[in-house]
């Protein structure tokens, strides 16, 4: 994983022969499973991660270990730092797929875990990553049952978040209304509000940590290949 010291700070202006990167954001409540994903996803590809977690303040840290769910304040100035670390930490994968031409090979990318449970933390993300010009941005949200989040929070050792916020985590996630992958057509019944159509929703309750790796795996790999990531329509 790359030195947060080496990659925190502006986002670099974009310049006419400057490839974007493209970030792909793995969210999702506290223990879905968005680490263990972020990791296949960086091995398969040979793409840098970001663990989203490392870059909260540690009041933020210290709230959540207490019991104590963040506020949009907590959050804000954190997915600002997440949006800029992913940029400045984007390298061209080192094992891209074999049916990427050799500009998309080229692509700067990075896989990053960031909770962005509202639909506005998403908007800020993309407001912070406009595209084309900054960032191609995809978000794969995972999710799953209350009973099933708090059996994985159980059996997770040394980490901060214990199963007392499973519950507020599950009511402040927004899951998106998103596309199917591949076929253009609505995948979920989601929030209410516009399809996310840069969101792959994955309802991971029963697949196995391999089959979620491999159904994001192959999300990437189209993604990589679309070049233009999945258009926000807002
Ligand atoms: N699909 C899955 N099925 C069962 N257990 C899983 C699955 N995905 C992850 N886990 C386990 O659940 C726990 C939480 O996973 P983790 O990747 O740390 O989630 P997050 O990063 O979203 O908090 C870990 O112990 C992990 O091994
Ligand atoms: O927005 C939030 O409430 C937090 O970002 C939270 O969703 C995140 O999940 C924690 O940092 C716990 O870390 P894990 O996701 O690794 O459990």
């Amino acid at each position: 994983m790359a030195s947060h010291d080496e990659v925190e700070g502006d986002i670099p202006p974009p310049t006419a022969s400057h490839q974007v990167p493209h970030i792909f954001i793995i969210a999702g409540p506290s223990a879905t499973g968005k680490s263990t994903v972020a990791r296949a996803i960086a091995e398969r590809f040979g793409v840098p991660m970001v663990e989203g977690d490392d870059l909260h303040p540690r009041e933020n840290i210290e709230k959540m270990s207490h019991g104590h769910p963040l506020t949009d304040d907590d959050r804000w100035d954190w997915l600002k730092t997440v949006a800029s670390v992913s940029v400045n930490s984007s390298k061209p994968p080192t094992s891209p797929p074999d049916e990427l031409d050799s500009e998309q090979q080229s692509r700067p990318a990075c896989v990053t875990t960031c909770s962005a449970l509202k639909r506005k933390y998403r908007d800020l993300l993309r407001s912070e990553l406009p595209e084309p010009e900054t960032a191609i941005l995809d978000f794969l949200f995972l999710t799953a049952s209350e009973e099933e989040l708090l059996r994985r929070i159980e059996g997770r050792d040394n980490h901060f978040m214990k199963k007392n916020m499973v519950r507020s985590q599950i009511i402040t996630a927004e899951v998106p209304r998103a596309l199917e992958p591949g076929t253009g057509e609505e995948g979920n019944d989601g929030d209410e509000r516009g399809i996310e159509s840069d969101c792959t929703v994955i309802w991971t309750d029963n697949l196995s940590q391999g089959e979620v790796a491999e159904r994001a795996m192959d999300v990437v790999r189209q993604l990589m290949l679309s070049d233009i990531g999945n258009e926000y329509k807002g």
